[in-house]
């Protein structure tokens, strides 16, 4: 274990605190910012990760609201449900949480989301200002591996990163905020129809994994003193495996764990949007 560990629990318990602090600045002026979120069905590690969300928005202040719907849900309860928070004075931003059951159209629910009020940055109008440079609420999970690297010193700028996984939570958003000036990276976006991953890989000072492939990503795959960011989650025999393999510890110079790395982040980012959608809703910021 030589790799320095990008903490991604202790960097998302900072945010929260400097979120705190916002919240609580909000709230002076009669602002409460609310978090919603909308649950279709009964999966065990939705219902957790949503449970968990609202223990972060407890942490530093920030309303809660739970939308629940059943599995069988209709489109059209799905789609009551989201403009009922559209119209609620009480959500400051809300998110939809994925994956929704098979028989709903995912893209159509993400683009019933008022674009003010899209906590997960995922609206096509919000990938559209991503894509276009303009301000835009952004994906959390792409967010928080940025602020992880930033906050550890991991030069993003004129760095050549390797992202693995093309999905649109992730691999797809992230390649577009690293290659934005700010943040100034060359990006290799690879993915299943990658002829040589490992060609890609060895070259990258910064690795993302998200392809949600358990330890796809081995020490003889990476350049010595690399950082690498694991955003699998897969489930092997009860256990939360990522997408890195354990060798990598030995080779690397910054390795997030897993879980304690993208995941806190992700939820910080959450937090952090929600605050910035409330800032914003009642003209206290851009
Ligand atoms: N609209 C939408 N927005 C999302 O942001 C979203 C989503 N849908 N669907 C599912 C994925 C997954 N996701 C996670 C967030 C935090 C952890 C997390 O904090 N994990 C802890 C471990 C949690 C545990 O103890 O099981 C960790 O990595 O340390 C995991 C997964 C957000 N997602």
């Amino acid at each position: 274990m030589t790799a320095v560990t990008l903490d991604g629990k202790a960097t998302a318990a900072a945010i929260k605190a400097e979120l705190t602090v916002r919240v609580a600045a909000l709230r002076e002026h009669g602002v409460v910012p609310g978090l919603a979120t909308v649950l279709v069905g009964s999966d065990p590690a939705s219902q957790n990760y949503v449970r968990m969300k609202h223990r972060d928005c407890d942490e530093v202040g920030i309303a809660s609201i739970r939308v629940e719907l059943p599995e069988d849900a209709t489109a059209e309860q799905l789609r009551d449900a989201i403009e009922g928070l559209n119209q609620d004075p009480a959500c400051t931003g809300y998110i939809v949480q994925l994956p929704i059951p098979k028989h709903l159209d995912e893209n159509w629910a993400l683009s019933l989301i008022d674009p003010d009020k899209d906590a997960d940055g995922l609206h096509p109008i919000n990938l559209g200002r991503l894509v276009l440079n303009e301000p835009a609420t952004l994906p959390c999970t792409p967010r928080g591996i940025v602020e992880l690297l930033r906050r550890h010193g991991v030069e993003l700028n004129g760095a050549e990163v390797c992202v693995v996984g093309r999905g649109i939570t992730v691999g797809r958003p992230l390649g577009l905020i690293l290659t934005r000036r700010s943040e100034n990276s060359t990006v290799t976006l690879c993915h299943t129809g990658t002829r040589d991953l490992a060609d890609h890989t060895r070259r990258a000072d910064v690795v993302v994994a998200a392809a949600g492939v358990p330890g796809m990503i081995t020490a003889d795959m990476i350049r010595e003193g690399a950082a690498l960011v694991d955003v699998g989650v897969s489930r092997v025999d009860g256990k939360t495996v990522g997408d890195l393999a354990p060798d990598v510890w030995d080779k690397a110079g910054f390795v997030t764990p897993n879980p304690g790395g993208v995941g806190p982040m992700t939820r910080a980012m959450l937090l952090s949007n929600v605050v910035d959608r409330a800032e914003q809703l009642h003209g206290l910021r851009r």
